[in-house]
């Protein structure tokens, strides 16, 4: 039966709506910027590709792309391009980490993208997504011109295989695909996929280009690296020699190749361990860049444990112990299986039974049980070990003028309020995307930059133990009712911060509405942080206390913010702030065409009053 393409046939979810909702002006803009930046073979891509679309020629594409060739910047383009024309472009990739790199991205097997199943044999011929026909997901995928799937190099081609058949009978189309452009990209001189006691030609095997779909497959290549083309002649040379590694083209004897110009070679785990993490023991001075910026790699668990234990004995900091609970979920089988026995067993993707951790050291989170907050693979740091046992002092600073002109300022809050504190993820932040681009990454701190040169005051909150450590803060200016942005407003160059000014001045209109345009003064919040660190300790509840003082010794008789979060919300209402206006995300998203996503119900302007 040809496919329904009634009304009735397109969905009514969060995920059709968000698909459809992308700011056309936004991804023009994108468009016109990236799109005469292509190099050649960019663009042989990126035409091929839209001809594939624009002619529903349902072709499937392979795209081979080494390290830093610019494959996420086409993919990027190529998923705005087919975005801006009203049609429906998929990104998928195989891990958490590849996906967050792409706009809109979800995880193959993730409820919102295939469903496919997780765990799927080699040699599966009938495995298919759990999507059904009439299912909003199912008519999604019916309504797509594009699916993209990045490091699809990485996963079992019965995955693969299991959405071409769910494709074919999703569109009613016994084509490969359904007849739907499908894009993967990978790069299969990386990780194969992984076949649980497999060996290695069970690895291969499993490998896309092994499937029955790879005959049907248009290759399509980058070759020029882009990350490097700027670069020094040394990394170039380190890259084209890494790419000789990856297609077995370095000279070879007996199997094995020289490292020596590789790298630089080390006899043991201790030298290891001292070059790469040097004055480890002093791991309260290093800060996030610095862990970003070196890894220990290895290829089996054992001796990951053992450099991590070498590594955790160099720490000063108290070990903290935490131990499994490990039952055999079925009772009777209990007396086989006593807990000392699965209390040794070391199962991959789990943490040992006995895991060590120290306050400041980096661990990897190897599986969330409560997505989508943080993917699986992402890097984490130990702020605190135990909420209850980490006992601090502190007290509360006010510096007027703030930035950059500190005098007596606690050590790291310029770096706090230039780094950190603008990019804090807030919900309007993420809201714009703003993160996603660079650019306007960029532009955020330029614009918080320009902001404190104004007459900015901040409530900092610091440790009182002599370290000065900034527990949080809070930016505040004396609002007198004048257009305070309208001057950087000019000056903005990306959408996304263009956007970010749209929700302020909508969100205005409504504070205006119940506070009136007397320009009565008032002393109004920029945006509250709260070093991670600390957090549920009651700081930001202080911090917004702390603003009745401020304003008693300005003599300001009203503090107030737009709180945008649950949780800064429920902080103003315990530091006895009211309600004085209010607007659903769902109104503001209609009127600035944004898409909030977890957030609460409501963006409150709420107010303490003060006695001066
Ligand atoms: N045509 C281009 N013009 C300017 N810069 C580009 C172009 N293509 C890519 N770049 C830049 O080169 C860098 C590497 O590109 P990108 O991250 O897309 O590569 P990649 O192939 O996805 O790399 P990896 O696989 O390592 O993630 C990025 O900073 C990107 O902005």
């Amino acid at each position: 039966m040809p496919a329904n393409t009634n009304n009735s046939d397109l969905p009514n979810s969060a995920e059709y709506t968000r698909e459809i909702s992308y700011d056309q002006s936004k991804l023009l803009q994108n468009i016109a910027q990236d799109e005469p930046r292509l190099n050649i073979d960019q663009k042989k891509v990126f035409t091929t590709l839209l001809s594939s679309i624009d002619n529903n020629e349902g072709k499937i594409f392979f795209l081979d792309a080494p390290g830093g060739t610019g494959k996420t910047f086409l993919i990027h383009l190529l998923l705005i391009k087919v975005r801006s024309t009203g049609k429906i472009a998929l990104a998928v990739a195989s891990s958490g980490i590849a996906a967050t790199l792409l706009e809109g991205g979800r995880t193959a097997h993730s409820i919102q993208a295939f469903k496919l199943p997780l765990k799927i044999a080699t040699d599966d011929n009938n495995s298919v997504c759990s999507v059904s026909k009439q299912s909003n997901t199912g008519k999604l995928i019916r309504h797509c011109s594009l699916i993209v799937w990045d490091e699809a190099t990485m996963s079992n081609k019965t995955s693969v295989e299991g959405l071409d058949r769910t494709m074919r009978d999703l569109r009613s189309k016994n084509a490969p695909m359904g007849g739907c452009t499908i894009l993967f990209s990978g790069d299969f001189r990386q990780i194969p996929p992984v076949v649980t006691r497999g060996t290695r030609a069970d690895d291969i095997n499993a490998s896309l280009k092994r499937s029955n779909l790879w005959p049907h497959v248009n290759k399509l290549e980058l070759k020029t690296n882009m990350r490097l083309s700027l670069s020094s002649r040394e990394n170039r040379l380190f890259s084209e020699m890494l790419l000789k590694v990856n297609n077995g083209k370095l000279t070879q004897s007996d199997g094995r190749i020289n490292l020596e110009n590789l790298c630089v070679l080390i006899d043991n785990i201790q030298d290891l361990v001292n070059n790469v993490y040097p004055d480890i023991h002093n791991i309260s001075c290093k800060t996030i860049s610095w862990f970003k910026e070196r890894a220990i790699l290895s290829p089996t668990n054992e001796q990951v444990d053992k450099v991590n234990n070498l590594i955790l004995a160099k720490i000063d900091t108290p070990t903290q112990i935490y131990y499994s609970v490990d039952t055999v979920l079925d009772s009777e089988e209990a007396v086989h299986f006593p807990t000392e026995f699965l209390n040794s067993l070391n199962p991959s993707g789990l943490p040992p039974h006995k895991m060590e951790l120290k306050v400041g050291c980096p661990v990897i989170l190897l599986r969330n049980l409560n997505p989508p907050k943080l993917c699986n693979g992402t890097r984490l740091l130990i702020y605190r070990s135990n909420l209850n046992a980490y006992n601090f002092r502190w007290r509360l600073k006010t510096l007027a003028s703030a930035f950059p002109r500190f005098s007596k300022c606690p050590p790291g809050v310029d770096r706090l309020l230039e780094a950190e504190y603008p990019l804090r993820p807030q919900v309007t932040a993420r809201g714009c995307r703003i993160f996603k681009s660079h650019k306007a990454t960029e532009e955020m701190c330029k614009v918080y930059r320009m902001m404190y040169e104004k007459n900015v005051r901040a409530l900092v909150c610091c440790v009182d133990d002599g370290t000065e450590e900034i527990a949080g803060c809070n930016m505040l200016y004396i609002d007198e009712g004048k257009d305070n942005i309208a001057e950087i407003i000019k000056q903005v160059e990306t959408p996304e911060i263009l956007t970010l000014f749209r929700i302020i001045k909508v969100a205005d209109k409504y504070y205006k509405i119940s506070h009136g345009t007397d320009n009565k003064v008032l002393l109004n919040g920029a945006g509250l942080y709260v070093n991670p660190k600390f957090r549920g300790c009651g700081i930001a509840t202080q911090i917004l206390k702390a603003r009745e003082c401020l304003c008693k010794e300005l003599q300001i008789s009203e503090t107030g913010a737009w709180f945008t979060g649950l949780g800064s919300q429920k902080a103003a209402q315990k530091a006895g702030y009211e309600v004085m206006s209010e607007v659903s995300y769902e109104e503001l998203g209609e009127k600035t065409e944004v898409v909030f996503v977890d957030v609460p119900e409501y963006c409150k302007f709420m107010v303490l009053r003060v006695d001066t």
